[in-house]
């Protein structure tokens, strides 16, 4: 059967505990939103096919565990993501205070070259708003990241955050997709059969996501 896709990337989200991952993830994937918290187990990952310059995109995205117990697991998935989202909630100060132990994570266990964006998230609640967006652009600009305030309540940037993730790892394979675009059967850069298998938090396994 002919590939619906022409490349495969990984994205992985990475932030604390309650910064709403999983929320931004279901709003992407699926346009939708839960209110309740209920905190991953581990990992979980959700599919979704963009196109981008012409380029059919199936982006598989990692959703992993905030909380501590699980970061032996979660950091197992680092090394195969291609582009990392690390995310803090403009309502809490310590989830972005927390933002310099994900970025030196994602240094020590992801690979060199993986893609990175900073989200803060939560756009939406002004009223508690404890994270001016000046200080998010200005980290953002320290490590050399683009930067998008979202709200996965209210769907601010999320189409786009995930679009430039993904033309940000795009772009990092310029190589490859040139071959690809001269190639009718060229090879993704991640093995769908890889992909498909089950791991931590599969669709077997009761989904993290209730939105
Ligand atoms: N107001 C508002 N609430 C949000 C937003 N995103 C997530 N939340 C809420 O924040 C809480 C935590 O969201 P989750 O997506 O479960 O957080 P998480 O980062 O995946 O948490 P862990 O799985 O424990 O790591 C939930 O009650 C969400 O409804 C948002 O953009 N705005």
């Amino acid at each position: 059967m002919a590939k619906q896709y022409d490349v495969l990337f990984r994205l992985l989200l990475l932030g604390d505990s309650g910064v709403g991952k999983t929320c931004l993830l279901c709003r992407f994937t699926d346009n939708q939103f839960h209110p309740a918290h209920i905190s991953t187990i581990g990992v979980d990952f959700k599919m979704k096919t963009i196109e981008v310059d012409g380029i059919k995109v199936r982006i598989q995205i990692w959703d992993t565990a905030g909380q501590e117990r699980y970061q032996t697991i979660t950091k197992q998935y680092y090394r195969r993501a291609q582009g990392i989202f690390l995310v803090y909630d403009i309502s809490s100060e310590r989830s972005y205070q927390h933002i310099v132990k994900w970025a030196s994570d994602v240094d020590e266990y992801a690979p060199d070259g993986v893609q990175k964006i900073l989200i803060g998230n939560k756009a939406d609640e002004e009223h508690k708003r404890q994270v001016p967006k000046e200080q998010g652009l200005q980290l953002a600009r320290e490590y050399g990241m683009d930067f998008y305030e979202t709200s996965a309540c209210s769907n601010l940037n999320i189409k786009e955050s995930f679009t430039r993730l993904t033309e940000l790892v795009l772009q990092a394979h310029r190589k490859e997709l040139d071959e690809l675009r001269g190639l009718p059967h060229a090879p993704t850069l991640a093995r769908l059969e890889e992909d498909e298998q089950q791991p931590l938090g599969s669709e077997d396994t009761p989904k993290t996501c209730w939105c």
